[in-house]
């Protein structure tokens, strides 16, 4: 055992309790006291312009936090993850998603090996690959081709690229088709497949592990199709199969020859995955230029959180808030509300990416934790939600933290009035900030004239903190600077927690009990060890599928 203290005992923590059991004060009030919070409150990296003064914070709250972070050492952890140190403890792994971006002349070691050619020379292939496909000139079995690639994969081999697929959606080639499918559900391949024709069709099958039920399933259901369409040989598959994986022999077990891999490492996590290797569908889409541009926004971040003072350290900074509303102010969830259509699939990434990597309750030792871990994070673009879940952020009982994100520019395709519309969304993202700060007091409901009986009802008590993100216009850059910001505001909140942020060993039971089940449903045999309410559900399910 080691001896470091636990993080609730340490007088960091204590002197964060004592000066929430102190708190009192009001965002109206914060601001009254000192206006200058809006500006001295902003922080910048790269594209990002991040306000969070409407954050329920002064200067010796951000203090306490900075002070809690030194003690927890979060910049050592950092400079170990970067350096490639095994921080990954439960997997014994380097953590070093970082590296997939690092440009071709650094030096990054694991076991004595510099990793950075071998990430470019991925990248090269890729680049190669998608050129040739965005060209024309690699076409499939039939000599037509490839007008429609189809990303199969889940979890960290779906999310990152069908959520960039669509925030850069006016970057891609239109004349292409992408579609994405994950769901073990074979409604979800039908209807990604049902339309396309199988002369034209390149299926990416993407996964890490190259074992995951689901995109081995779905995959090989793909071969099925295409085969089936193309009539039946089997050397067709070469044309219209290429494979991402860490592993080249279980890529090989399933019939994709190896020559049409390509691969990523082991100190990859799958939810920090889809700058390497498993970008490859969106590197089709947008051109490899314009990844290049993508991984250039990460790793001006990287290098931001590698190198700012704690003062002006973004990821720093988010990741402590958080850690002030959920440790202190027992918020159980954290909303990111983009407001940006083509930002709709983001918050569902960022679920993996934090709830994945935070969701645990034992710290670093196996100690059971004595403090809360990850929120949970929801969320959906924020001019729809205003017109669903809104009221509960604003009138319920519940404090959830948000981040509103924005572009000051719409895309260059918009033209006309849909251009124009672009004030309107912006205007509806600062009033949501404002309400949700500043509130409604009765008076000023008084003052409109309302009746005192409705008084109560229609009071917005305000207080209820948020972040603005704010940058000039959502290109690759830009989005590949929002990823790798929350990706270390989730590493930073992981480091306080004491917790393994890399491993995910909560998703395995099920997996297990999945394949226990199974043939209970599609044998009837029966199946030793099923609890009581689970037999009773099986055998509802056989009775109602007859
Ligand atoms: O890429 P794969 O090995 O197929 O894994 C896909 C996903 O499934 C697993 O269950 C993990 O929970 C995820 O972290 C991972 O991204």
């Amino acid at each position: 055992m080691s001896d470091t203290p636990r993080l609730d005992q340490r007088p960091e923590w204590t002197a964060l309790k004592d000066h929430r059991a102190r708190w009192q004060a009001h965002l109206r009030e914060l601001f009254a006291a000192d206006p200058e919070r809006a500006e001295r409150y902003v922080v910048r990296v790269g594209d990002l312009r991040i306000d969070f003064s409407k954050n329920l914070v002064t200067d010796e709250t951000l203090a306490l936090l900075r002070e809690l972070a030194a003690a927890t050492d979060v910049f050592g952890l950092r400079d170990a993850m970067f350096r490639g140190d095994r921080i990954n403890i439960t997997e014994d792994r380097a953590v070093l998603h970082t590296a997939l971006r690092a440009p071709a002349d650094a030096v990054v070691e694991v076991d004595g090996e510099n990793v950075v050619p071998q990430v470019h020379a991925v990248l090269g292939r890729m680049s190669g690959f998608a050129e040739r496909v965005r060209s024309g000139e690699w076409t499939g079995h039939t000599g037509r081709r490839i007008r429609n690639v189809v990303n199969i994969g889940i979890g960290g081999s779906d999310l990152g690229p069908a959520m960039a697929y669509e925030a850069l959606r006016a970057y891609t080639d239109r004349s292409l088709t992408f579609r994405f499918v994950s769901n073990v559900d074979g409604a979800d391949l039908h209807e990604a497949v049902h339309d396309l024709d199988p002369a034209e069709t390149l299926f990416i099958v993407a996964s890490k592990t190259f074992t995951t039920i689901e995109t081995i399933t779905n995959a090989t259901s793909a071969r099925t199709w295409l085969l089936e369409g193309l009539g039946g040989e089997e050397k067709a598959v070469a044309q219209h199969f290429v494979a991402l994986s860490t592993n080249g022999e279980k890529v090989a077990d399933f019939g994709i020859d190896t020559a049409n891999m390509f691969e990523f490492w082991d100190w990859v996590g799958g939810r920090y995955s889809f700058d390497s290797a498993i970008g490859l569908s969106l590197m089709i889409a947008i051109g490899p230029e314009r990844f290049r541009e993508l991984l250039d926004g990460f790793r001006i971040v990287d290098d931001h959180f590698r190198t700012a003072p704690a003062e002006s350290n973004a990821p720093l900074i988010l990741g402590l808030l958080g850690i002030w509303y959920g440790n202190f102010f027992d918020a159980q969830s954290h909303a990111v509300l983009p407001y940006s259509h083509y930002l709709s699939k983001f918050t569902a990434y960022l679920q993996q990416l934090d709830m994945e990597s935070n969701g645990k309750s034992v710290d670093r030792e196996g100690r059971p934790v004595q403090w809360q871990t990850g929120p949970v994070v929801w969320g959906t673009p924020g001019t729809n939600g205003q017109h669903a879940y809104y009221q509960l952020i604003h009138q319920g009982t519940k404090l959830i933290p948000a981040d509103l994100i924005g572009f000051a520019r719409p895309l260059d395709e918009l033209s006309g009035e849909l251009k124009a519309q672009h004030d309107l969304l912006m205007a509806n993202l600062f009033a949501q900030g404002q309400a949700l700060a500043f509130g409604k007091t009765a008076e000023e409901v008084r003052s409109e004239g309302v009746p005192e009986e409705q008084v109560a009802h229609r009071t917005f008590q305000g207080n209820h903190p948020t972040t603005t993100i704010l940058s000039p216009e959502l290109t690759p850059s830009v989005l590949g600077q929002l990823i790798a910001l929350y990706e270390h505001k989730v590493f930073v909140q992981g480091a306080v927690w004491d917790i393994d942020s890399f491993d995910q060993w909560g998703v395995e039971l099920g997996k297990v009990l999945a394949k226990r089940v199974e043939p209970a449903l599609t044998e009837g045999a029966e199946v030793p060890g099923l609890d009581p309410s689970t037999a009773a559900l099986v055998a509802a399910y056989r009775e109602l599928r007859k």
